[in-house]
């Protein structure tokens, strides 16, 4: 087996996990989980993201919660920014790293931000312009990679153009989103094998959505791919506002479990990162999304 010796996470449950709550949720608590992430030694926290607020009504504190955490030295703390607007947004709560974020399926990408995938990716070209002369590193999504809820099947070959488009506009890295969680590893090894022909392997990571269940193994496919890298919600936050019936990110307990098995070590503390998605699920009332933590926590 030619696993990558070291994986990445891309910690994505303050953002991905927590835009889709429809009940209040504090900045002190906000503050707190990103806190509790970062102490737990997540080197990379998707913090919020600067968004239209009528769009994403969760997300409109991030500016607060960005003045409200202790930031780490060696901890990146990003933002999803997706226009010039929110880029500058962003700038001005300090924030050093952003992603952009295009779909695969014009569908949701009307859906999700109001515009084509073409109008999307022109959209980017002032925020990288600007970015650069900020030197804020972005980072680039597509969504849909695997299937979207409004067209279906997604081709890999349409996927590919537009992780290309984004790598060639200076996205140093471009997140592959299985939006609605119902690729299979199979899919996900073509997927990579067509996106690879165009973007290096280890410019790629996966995002995968546990719909159906299948996350863990996707992860799997894609190391199996050379992939390094992977965004996760501790306890499972989330789901998309866009997506019905989507549930949230793979669990980021149940990937550092998954890698343990492997012989891939992180600086992650599992008992510290449970700890904090269980306290976060707390505060919203809800069942804790990893089957790692839920075992533990029930003395398995
Ligand atoms: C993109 C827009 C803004 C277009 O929305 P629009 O309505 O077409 O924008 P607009 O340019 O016509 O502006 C309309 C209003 O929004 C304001 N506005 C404009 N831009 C901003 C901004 N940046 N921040 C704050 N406000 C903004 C603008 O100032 C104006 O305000 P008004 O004059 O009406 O008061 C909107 O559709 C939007 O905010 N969408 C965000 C959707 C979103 O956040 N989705 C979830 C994240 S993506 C995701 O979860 C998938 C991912 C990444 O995890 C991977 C995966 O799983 O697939």
């Amino acid at each position: 087996m030619n696993l990558p010796k070291q994986v990445r996470l891309v910690e994505v449950g303050p953002r991905d996990g927590l835009q889709n709550e429809k009940q209040p949720i504090s900045v002190a608590d906000k503050v707190r989980l990103v806190d509790d992430l970062s102490a737990a030694g997540l080197a990379y926290i998707e913090v919020g993201s600067f968004v239209s607020p009528k769009w994403v009504p969760q997300m409109a504190g991030s500016r607060e919660v960005f003045a409200g955490i202790q930031q780490r030295p060696g901890v990146t703390y990003a933002a999803l920014t997706p226009n010039l607007k929110g880029f500058e947004a962003a700038l001005e709560a300090g924030v050093k790293e952003v992603a952009v974020f295009a779909a695969a399926s014009e569908a949701f990408s009307q859906k999700n931000i109001n515009c084509s995938i073409g109008e999307s990716l022109q959209r980017f070209l002032p925020l990288l312009d600007a970015a650069r002369q900020h030197g804020v590193r972005v980072r680039g999504y597509v969504s849909c990679v695997l299937g979207c809820p409004y067209d279906g099947f997604v081709a890999p070959e349409q996927v590919a153009r537009v992780a290309r488009d984004l790598f060639a506009m200076g996205c140093y890295e471009v997140s592959l989103g299985d939006t609605i969680g119902t690729g299979t590893a199979g899919d996900t090894r073509r997927l990579i094998e067509v996106v690879g022909r165009d973007i290096p392997r280890d410019k790629l990571a996966g995002h995968f959505h546990d719909t159906y269940g299948q996350a863990l193994a996707n992860i799997y496919a894609s190391l199996l791919e050379g992939v390094g890298v992977f965004d996760s919600s501790v306890a499972g936050l989330g789901g998309c506002p866009y997506a019905k019936g989507a549930t949230g990110n793979v669990a980021t307990e149940d990937v550092l479990y998954l890698l343990d098995g492997l012989g891939i070590a992180t600086d992650v503390d599992l008992d510290r990162l449970i700890a904090a998605g269980q306290r976060i699920c707390t505060v919203l009332g809800k069942e804790n999304g990893s089957r790692v933590a839920r075992a533990r926590l029930a003395g398995a």
